[in-house]
């Protein structure tokens, strides 16, 4: 078996909780957001920030709408004290941002933290140790009455040093720290002992029950903040919040179970940066909120400034399929997809709910462009590539040239083994069909109409050039395109039936150009012919002469 070897584990306990509530719950508002991005996030990177990356995620959070934001853990550094300062001295807090910052329960850190924190208009002391069993036995080497101590002494010097500044809004936070890993009934004990401590000065008190390390699934962690909500004794006096991590990959999970479970606050950061596999991510979840139309309270639409001030900060690169910011995430190579999208965008309204399959969100929303939703390779389909020469060049395939032209690219697409571009599509489609006029071009035409010799049916009189030089044709039909086919069968002999025709308009304006699309059968083979033209008309005989060149050629081939 060598190291490889489950039995080294124990499975986390679960909660004996047949009467739960939170599965019945859904969110149906935004909690409050707390970000956490300049401090768990910023105490878990190879290289902290300098104070230019931090003053950059300061300004982008305040702009994003966090009004809760932890900056830092002030006593741990003179820079994370500079940093605090700068923010108060240089007045960058906005009177509705309440700045928070972490200390442990140890005296001296929390009297740096007060100082740190002189003159803030609004802030929050948060305070914290650990409780665990694994923690308690291995890391203090305390009972649980020791741990209460140091949390209960923590409390104290907290009230303490906050009656000497009389100028700040205080609010006081207390984490027990690997709440998710103690036993809950000591996890309450704990608290509502640092709640008692405090309750009687009046500010407001966040109690913040953290999955320091996750360690069980997210139903067992709403299970345990059920379960703290329902049996502190201070649950009207106290903020519930919570502070998930992702070491399952369940961190965003946990974070909106234990909001169904009650809690009123969710600690987190932006696109999940932090300790190991990293926090809860903030945007994930806020969009999970938007997606099911509950206003998140924070303006995510500019997804690329996220992302840059994010990689900026953090020197760590975005995962390309990262939920809704990902580069890939609004992307569809599959051809079904394609299709479904294409077919759903089309008949979208923008007064109606969003209905597009594949697309959980409009990307629009994010300030992602739609050209950017299908991109082809050898998994796509006919739909994706008439999205990319609709949407990229304007035309509008019919389903037989959808049919044709998909062929080509696919056969490109195998032949590369990889992505083909809207440019390479373009030049596909172009050689294939718009550069046969250059093998046979109209030199001029004339159309005699409701011809009274013939009938009252058009005359059309047209004049070529080709590999073997200028020639002309005559013949007569119900229009243009059926005196075109007539005069051919007259001069070569072929059988031509027009399968189907189509043209529209390049384009607006007086200087758009026309594209024409015609299906024949000449002699019983099926053949395409595609041509662009200022004027309509010839757009279409150029088109039927395209059709008819190829059918020249494969016969010519064939014999
Ligand atoms: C889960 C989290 O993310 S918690 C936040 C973690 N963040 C950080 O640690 C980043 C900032 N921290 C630091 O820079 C440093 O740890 C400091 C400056 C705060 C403290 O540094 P030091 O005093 O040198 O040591 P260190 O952090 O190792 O402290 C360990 C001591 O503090 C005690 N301690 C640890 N946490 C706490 C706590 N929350 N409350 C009270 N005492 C604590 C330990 O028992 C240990 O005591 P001992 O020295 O008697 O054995
Ligand atoms: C201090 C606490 C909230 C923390 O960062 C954690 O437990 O992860």
């Amino acid at each position: 078996m060598g190291t490889f070897n489950h039995r080294k584990y124990k499975p986390t306990p679960v909660i004996t909780m047949p009467d739960r509530q939170w599965p019945n719950n859904t969110i149906s508002q935004t909690p409050q957001w707390c970000s956490v991005d300049l401090r768990d996030g910023n105490q878990a990177l190879v290289e902290p920030m300098n104070v230019q990356q931090k003053l950059r995620m300061w300004d982008l959070l305040v702009k994003l709408g966090f009004t809760q934001i932890e900056v830092g853990f002030p006593a741990a550094s003179q820079p994370d004290f500079d940093f605090v300062r700068a923010l108060i001295d240089g007045g960058r807090i906005p009177d509705n941002v309440t700045i928070q910052v972490l200390t442990q329960a140890r005296q001296e850190l929390i009297a740096r933290s007060y100082e740190a924190l002189k003159g803030a208009k609004n802030a929050i002391i948060h305070v914290y140790n650990s409780t665990s069993p694994v923690q308690r036995e291995r890391v203090f080497g305390l009972d649980k009455q020791g741990i209460i101590d140091i949390a209960v002494q923590g409390a104290k010097w907290v009230k303490e040093y906050a009656a000497k500044q009389t100028e700040t809004n205080w609010s006081f936070q207390y984490s027990p720290e690997s709440f998710s890993s103690t036993e809950i009934e000591f996890s309450v004990e704990v608290s509502d002992a640092v709640i008692a401590e405090w309750i009687d000065v009046g500010n407001p008190i966040i109690i913040n029950l953290p999955a320091t390390v996750e360690c069980a699934s997210p139903n067992v962690f709403a299970d345990q903040v059920e379960w703290f909500c329902r049996n502190t004794q201070y649950r009207d006096a106290i903020t519930v919040c919570v502070h998930t991590h992702n070491d399952r990959g369940c961190g965003v999970a946990a974070g909106e179970l234990a909001v169904m479970a009650g809690a009123d606050r969710v600690e987190g950061t932006l696109l999940g940066n932090g300790e190991r596999t990293g926090n809860m991510d903030i945007v994930t979840m806020a969009m999970n909120l938007y997606s099911q139309g509950v206003d998140p309270g924070l303006n995510l639409s500019d997804m690329d400034e996220i992302i840059a001030v994010v990689e900026y900060c953090t020197a760590i690169p975005l995962h390309p399929r990262h939920p809704y910011a990902g580069e890939l995430v609004f992307t569809a190579f599959s051809g079904s997809h394609q299709d479904a999208i294409r077919k759903c965008l089309s008949k979208q309204q923008a007064d109606e709910h969003w209905q597009v399959a594949y697309l959980p969100i409009d990307p629009a929303d994010l300030g992602r462009s739609y050209e950017a939703v299908i991109r082809i390779n050898s998994q796509s389909g006919k739909g994706g590539v008439s999205w990319v020469l609709e949407n990229d060049y304007g035309l509008q395939l019919p389903r037989w040239l959808q049919i044709d032209s998909s062929r080509m690219v696919q056969a490109r697409a195998e032949e590369i083994s990889g992505e083909v571009t809207s440019a390479q599509i373009w030049d596909l489609f172009d050689t294939h069909y718009l550069q046969a006029s250059k093998n046979i071009s109209i030199q001029n035409f004339s159309i005699s109409q409701n011809n009274v010799e013939n009938g009252g049916q058009d005359m059309l009189s047209l004049s070529y050039t080709d590999q073997d030089g200028s020639a002309s044709l005559q013949g007569h039909g119900d229009g243009a395109i059926s005196a075109l086919v007539d005069a051919w069968q007259q001069k070569f002999g072929d059988k031509i039936e027009i399968l189907d025709y189509r043209e529209h308009a390049l384009g607006t304006g007086t200087d758009s150009q026309a594209i024409a699309y015609v299906h024949l059968s000449i002699n019983s083979q099926r053949y395409i012919g595609v041509a662009k033209h200022r004027d309509v008309i010839s757009a279409s005989l150029q088109a039927v002469l395209n059709a008819s060149v190829q059918a020249a050629e494969s016969q010519t081939e064939a014999a």
